[in-house]
């Protein structure tokens, strides 16, 4: 067969032209000088080891030498699990990681994962291996067998990339896998109150933070029920601020933003806070003021803070007697507080130090050059209680009123209760909501409590409404509803106009009568009061024209005489 003939042949040809190879290889060693022979050796071995010498291989183990975990190879192995999903391998492991809420897929050995940078294309291989080693037991006399498993990633690439790999590539796969183990992470929450730890405290706060629990409040920015503009406006200040490290840097000032949330009682203010956390992916740190017994001590929790953080005081006008600062006057009137010293920690009555002026500093952020980003946020339902020392920029930059509940609000909480966008009676609330004092906490009380009929909630909140209007006086209304409720009251056609409002009409129609009554009252005694003075100013002038009589009937009378 002449394909066999051609193998047998190119085999023998092969077979003779090794040992020809080999035989000039004998014959060079034994007649070159030996350094003219190694010369040779490592040119022709360099040519024939080119695409060998191509390729670098980097091995990345699980274990370095003292048998401790290498850090590199778990940032590797995050890393390599956020790209498995989307790279073309037919076989993948999936887990899930401790208190995360993410599927975590990962490499099964010796699966090979080609990876693109900045067009430079590199091939990671998982790798498993076993060692088998026998130790010595002298309690027994006799060997020990045991298997130790290695683990570990092959990164190969090409050489000339060599400095390129090492400064920019793994550089970035850290900070990839960094970023990656940050969000699916379970956030934590902190509190400094005693008694509230789980018990399970971490390492870098032992001793002023608790963990309370994975912090894991529903929250969000698409469940907050505020006004859409806002909303935005809210995002994106955050989104700027995180963003802005080298910004912060370069100013010279400490990466860090103070909030106030401020609004009556049910309208999110701490649905916020949760949503800011979840939408940042930043831990929360939540400090219990009056569990602080002094400055020293507020500073300290300051400092255990890690960075990626949110940092709350709720309350702030009920935790710290921030109305009395001017009972004290001195240089700096609003720096200082009934009953504490401004030099330092004095204790009061109530036993603690912690003054305004230790907040303030707090705020300031004087003892946070830590590094990294952190949010403070105040929540108050009186911001006119609180020290304008505190309100202003740089301790609180963003001022955010969270109010009662608007139409805008409320079609949110419609939609996220009932599933609904659009109802019938969404327009008489619509025209009504504004007037009545009804905060997104109440709505959402009405809309849980219909078992999820769309027509039962809608309908309750109506009705609640119209209750509520029932109640409002017109000192309740602003400027411009007010002029408008009157001149339709006033003119008594256009009274028809509020038809379907009827407890409202009536309401408000007492009201401006009232109104009115008081204001003709008022201008009767003013007239009164007017007629009076005239009077009065009558009267004076009639007795100064009989006085002026009186004077010249007597100087009449002298003349007569002295003639
Ligand atoms: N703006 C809102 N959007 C969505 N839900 C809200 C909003 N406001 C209040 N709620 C609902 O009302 C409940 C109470 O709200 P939250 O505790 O956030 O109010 P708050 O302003 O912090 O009240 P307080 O001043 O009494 O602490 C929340 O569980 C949430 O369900």
């Amino acid at each position: 067969m002449p394909g066999g003939m051609g193998s047998f042949f190119d085999w023998r040809s092969m077979g003779s032209l090794y040992a020809t190879l080999m035989f000039v290889r004998t014959a060079l060693r034994e007649l070159l000088p030996p350094e003219i022979y190694y010369f040779l050796k490592t040119h022709f071995s360099r040519i024939f080891n080119f695409h060998r010498r191509n390729t670098l291989t980097i091995q990345i183990e699980e274990y370095d030498n003292g048998n401790f975990m290498n850090d590199i190879f778990t940032s590797i192995q995050t890393y390599l699990s956020s790209k498995c999903f989307s790279s073309s391998t037919n076989v993948l492991k999936l887990s899930r990681l401790r208190n995360s809420q993410t599927l975590n897929y990962n490499m099964v050995p010796n699966q090979t994962l080609t990876d693109t940078f900045e067009g430079v294309k590199f091939k990671w291989t998982f790798l498993v291996s076993s060692t088998e080693s026998s130790t010595f037991r002298r309690s027994s006399s006799s060997y020990e067998n045991s298997t130790k498993i290695n683990r570990y990633f092959e990164l190969c690439f090409d050489e000339k990339k060599k400095e390129f790999v090492h400064g920019k590539y793994l550089p970035y796969v850290m900070r990839q896998a960094d970023e990656y183990k940050f969000k699916n992470r379970g956030k934590l929450l902190y509190t400094n109150s005693a008694g509230e730890g789980s018990g399970h405290v971490s390492a870098h706060s032992s001793s002023v933070w608790s963990q309370v629990s994975y912090f894991k409040h529903p929250s969000t920015f698409d469940t907050i029920a505020i006004d859409p503009v806002l909303k935005e406006e809210i995002k994106g200040d955050l989104e700027k601020f995180v963003s802005r490290k080298d910004y912060y840097t370069r100013v010279g000032r400490s990466w860090k933003r103070g909030y106030l949330l401020y609004g009556p009682p049910g309208t999110g203010k701490t649905s916020m806070i949760a949503a800011i956390a979840n939408f940042l992916e930043f831990d929360i740190y939540d400090i219990e003021l009056t569990a602080v017994k002094s400055n020293s001590q507020l500073r300290k929790l300051l400092i255990a803070t890690t960075s990626k953080s949110v940092i709350v005081i709720e309350d702030i006008d009920c935790s710290l007697d921030l109305s009395n600062r001017n009972v004290k006057q001195n240089v700096y009137p609003s720096e200082n507080k009934v009953g504490m010293n401004f030099q330092g920690d004095t204790t009061t009555s109530t036993g603690s130090s912690l003054s305004l002026s230790g907040l303030l500093n707090f705020v300031d952020g004087l003892w946070s050059s830590c590094s990294g980003e952190r949010l403070i946020i105040f929540t108050t339902n009186h911001k006119e209680k609180l020290d304008p020392a505190l309100l202003r920029p740089g301790r609180m930059d963003k001022h955010i009123n969270l109010s009662f509940c608007g139409y805008s609000a409320f079609k949110i909480l419609v939609k996220n209760y009932l599933l609904i966008e659009e109802h019938e009676k969404m327009k008489e609330v619509e025209e009504l909501i504004e007037l009545v004092k009804m905060t997104p906490a109440d709505v959402a009380e009405f809309l849980m409590s219909c078992d999820d009929d769309a027509e039962v909630g809608v309908t309750n909140v109506v009705k609640e409404v119209k209750k509520r209007l029932k109640l409002i006086s017109i000192e309740d209304l602003n400027d411009e509803m007010r002029k408008k409720v009157t001149l339709l009251i006033k003119e008594e056609q256009e009274i028809e106009e509020l038809d379907g409002h009827e407890e409202m009409k009536q309401g408000l129609l007492r009201d401006v009568k009232q109104e009115m009554e008081k204001q003709a009252k008022e201008e009767e005694e003013e007239e009164e009061e007017e007629e009076e003075e005239e009077e009065e100013e009558e009267e004076e002038e009639e007795e100064e024209e009989e006085e002026e009589e009186e004077e010249e009937e007597e100087e009449e009378e002298c003349r007569r005489q002295r003639l």
